[in-house]
């Protein structure tokens, strides 16, 4: 660990009020990850995985607690104050399709960050921007004038990564974001971001229920259970050590898509 953290998430509470019951979603978690970082988030589906990094991106709002993103605290930020940091705090979801624009070509769903985040100098930059960002997904410049309907499942996830990646981001917030790929192409899409979390130097928090993936991209592990961390260490103390009970009971349960063996 470095001495600074890119982000120090201090006692993070996130309760929904539904029909009259609050539900403690994220109920004091708190985390670091240092630059170039990579952390695993794993749990069981419904123990809160998602509400933290949606609070992160301040798609939810956080109850109570801190987020410290290079010593800023983006929670208490209102949605102007963080635009500027959020070019810096990105996230890929799960499902490319729901999140790309059906009526926006490659090009256009590109250039778009580019602008908002006034990144682009000129129309040009912003083209040669975007042919460098398809190539390192693994895209050709043909791409550029086709709509998402046109690619594969694996290749709209391509697409949601390099929209991510054009914006040379400090951290990235994966949610389960090789989850809905079939299984044969899970690999590659991982291999992929895990290439170029490594090239970027790219913090990230790669939040995902299945413990295969977590281990094969992460260097440290949090697991969490209704609501709170119950247990985070290095990878391999989680792996081959787990201290926690709910831990344990998660590594001999949860069905494994991809092997626990690591592949590189
Ligand atoms: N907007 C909301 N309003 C009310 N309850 C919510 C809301 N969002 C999430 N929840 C509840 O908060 C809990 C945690 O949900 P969350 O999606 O964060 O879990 P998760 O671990 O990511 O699970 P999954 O992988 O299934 O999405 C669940 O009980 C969920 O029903």
């Amino acid at each position: 660990m470095s001495a600074q953290p890119l982000l120090d998430v201090r006692d993070l509470k996130v309760h929904f009020r539904t029909r009259g019951r609050t539900v403690r979603a994220v109920d004091g978690v708190s985390f670091d990850i240092a630059p170039g970082e990579v952390l695993g988030l794993v749990g069981e589906s419904g123990c809160g995985k998602s509400t933290v990094g949606r609070a992160l991106t301040q798609l939810e709002r956080a109850t109570a607690g801190q987020a410290l993103f290079e010593g800023q605290d983006i929670l208490s930020m209102s949605r102007r104050q963080f635009l500027p940091l959020r070019r810096h705090i990105q996230m890929i979801f799960q499902d490319p399709y729901a999140s790309l624009n059906p009526r926006l070509t490659v090009a256009q769903t590109l250039s778009e960050p580019l602008f908002i985040h006034k990144i682009a100098r000129s129309r040009k930059d912003a083209q040669a921007r975007i042919a460098e960002t398809l190539d390192l997904v693994g895209l050709g410049p043909e791409a550029m004038t086709r709509y998402p309907h046109e690619f594969s499942g694996g290749q709209r996830q391509r697409i949601g990564i390099a929209r991510v990646m054009i914006l040379e981001p400090k951290l990235v917030i994966a949610d389960e974001a090789v989850s809905a790929l079939d299984v044969s192409i899970q690999a590659q899409v991982l291999n992929l971001i895990k290439k170029l979390q490594r090239d970027s130097g790219m913090a990230m928090l790669f939040i995902s229920h299945d413990l295969g993936v977590v281990r094969h991209i992460s260097d440290r592990v949090a697991v969490m259970s209704a609501g709170k961390i119950v247990e985070t260490g290095d990878k391999s103390a989680i792996f081959e050590a787990p201290q926690d009970a709910y831990t344990r009971r998660l590594l001999d349960s949860i069905p494994r898509i991809m092997p626990l063996k690591e592949t590189s």
